[in-house]
């Protein structure tokens, strides 16, 4: 039989690899059917977007069943450690999940994380008992200094949010992979299917992407594509690719067939 492939994170077990942003869909029922093809089982979105003075009114996880999710709040909006940190609070104290995806944006154009307030918020929201899946760039060092002040996982970024350019640099990527203590998912950027299993076979944990779905010409069949590639990048994985070499090696070898062929 099969051994279950499961993902942990802190004390949260997920089966799929997927986890999607819910942040750009402009119909409500398209995002819930992707959602529900995707396969995923975590679902973040953006703290400042919901009205958590009043959960009642009307919002965009309104049509999914999310007793079937566990919800990722995210910090989108901050730009220093100290709105993170204020956002997250928020997010527990209306008892929406213990985990929060620290987001520090450091710059308006590139929309790329800021290390140090990344870092800062991290290790407050550590100490509180929060379990925090940091945004960061695809910095090896900055990976590793946010496992050391006790992130549960990494999120490196494989391209600019919502740029769809792909992995830019797999063999940092590859650096943080080989390094982590906690699980590697890879967020932001991915455009394609074909992006998704190079992360997953690169040895990535999972994958967070949103506008490569959301954006895309048929939402649901992407977001059908994007857990076929999770999986298939995560086999890929585990199985362990060939070599890559140099020359031609055949494949059907000829020693021996001209033995046989003269009998
Ligand atoms: C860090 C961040 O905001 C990403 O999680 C974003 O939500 C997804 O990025 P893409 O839209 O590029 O997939």
């Amino acid at each position: 039989m099969e051994k279950q492939d499961i993902l942990k994170i802190g004390d949260h077990k997920f089966n799929s690899r997927l986890f999607l942003g819910t942040g750009k869909f402009n119909d409500l029922d398209i995002q819930s059917r992707a959602v529900e093809v995707s396969g995923t089982e975590v679902l973040t979105f953006a703290v400042r977007r919901l009205n958590l003075e009043n959960p009642h009114e009307p919002n965009f996880l309104e049509r999914l069943d999310l007793k079937r999710y566990t919800l990722l709040p995210n910090t989108a909006g901050a730009t220093t450690a100290e709105e993170a940190v204020r956002i997250a609070r928020l997010a527990k104290a209306s008892g929406l999940c213990d985990m929060i995806k620290v987001e520090v944006i450091g710059d308006p154009r590139t929309l790329l994380p800021d290390p140090i307030e990344t870092l800062k918020a991290t290790e407050i929201l550590v100490n509180e008992g929060f379990t925090v899946l940091p945004y960061t760039s695809d910095d090896p060092i900055l990976a590793r200094k946010l496992q050391e002040v006790g992130a549960h996982a990494v999120m490196p970024g494989a391209a600019p949010i919502g740029s769809g350019l792909g992995i830019l640099n797999p063999h940092y990527l590859r650096f943080i992979i080989e390094e982590a203590k906690v699980p590697v998912i890879v967020d932001a950027g991915v455009g394609s299917p074909a992006d998704v299993a190079y992360a997953m076979e690169l040895g990535a944990d999972g994958v967070l992407l949103n506008t490569a779905v959301s954006g895309a010409k048929d939402a649901v069949l992407m977001a059908e594509a994007m857990k076929l590639a999770v999986e298939a990048g995560r086999k890929g994985y585990l199985a362990g690719r060939i070599a890559k070499k140099r020359y031609a090696s055949a494949s059907s070898p000829m020693e021996g067939l001209v033995e046989s062929l003269e009998v």
